[in-house]
């Protein structure tokens, strides 16, 4: 009897064949309040909608599970950082687009998982909105109780946020629409040939 194939003799090319778009992991770094999730959950929808197999990955909800022994201390968050980047990964391996919305706000943690995927693959998205605009929407009230001092260690109130300086998309959170954003990483995917023009004429 022919042994089976082992599953490394499946090629990148296969996949892409069977889903009809590349591999890619969009990593949607901001401070809290900026709009990564409603960016991320708009753009997961789109994609979904155009056919592509997709997964959304939030810091808030990774830490519920996989990252919950984890607090926010810079080497803990590096440690997130690493983690929710393995996995993305793995995930774009397999083929699927990821999306990935953490506060990640260390370049060097960032520019660890660049060097983990290959270039054309990875879209650093910036998510950009002044530090004000993000304490006056305060979706969780996390600032008011950073600034009560009832929250130690908060992005951008009493732990450091370094911004992308050559994000691949910046998307300006407190002047443009959320479709804006999602129009701008889509013209990437479709830039980089993740997804074929075909899937998304607008932009
Ligand atoms: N101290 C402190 N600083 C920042 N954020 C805090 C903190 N404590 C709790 N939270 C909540 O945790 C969410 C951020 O988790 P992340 O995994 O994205 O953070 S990080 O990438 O490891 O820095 C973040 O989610 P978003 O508001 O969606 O960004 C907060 O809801
Ligand atoms: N252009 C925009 N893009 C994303 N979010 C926006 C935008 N304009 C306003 N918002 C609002 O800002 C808030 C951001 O919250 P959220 O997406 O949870 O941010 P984060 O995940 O970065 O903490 C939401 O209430 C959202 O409706």
């Amino acid at each position: 009897m022919t042994p089976l194939a082992p599953s490394l003799s499946i090629r990148d090319e296969e996949r892409r064949q069977r889903a009809g778009h590349g591999g890619a992991v969009v990593w949607i770094t901001g401070l809290s309040g900026a709009g990564k999730t409603t960016l991320a959950d708009a753009l997961q929808r789109t994609l979904f909608d155009l056919g592509c197999q997709v997964f959304a990955l939030d810091g808030d909800k990774v830490r519920n599970g996989l990252c919950a022994d984890l607090g926010f201390s810079l080497p803990e968050r590096a440690e997130n950082i690493r983690r929710i980047g393995e996995v993305a990964h793995l995930f774009c391996q397999a083929g699927q687009i990821v999306i990935v919305s953490a506060i990640s706000p260390m370049r060097a943690d960032r520019a660890r998982v660049r060097a983990l995927v290959p270039a054309p693959q990875f879209i650093e998205v910036y998510c950009r909105c002044p530090l004000a605009v993000c304490e006056a929407r305060d979706p969780k009230g996390l600032y008011r109780r950073a600034r009560a001092g009832q929250l130690a260690e908060f992005t951008g109130i009493s732990s450091p946020y370094e911004a992308p300086e050559a994000a691949e998309v910046v998307v300006d959170s407190a002047a443009a629409s959320v479709d804006d954003g999602v129009g701008k990483v889509l013209a990437r995917l479709r830039q980089m040939k993740i997804i074929k023009a075909a899937q998304y004429q607008g932009e």
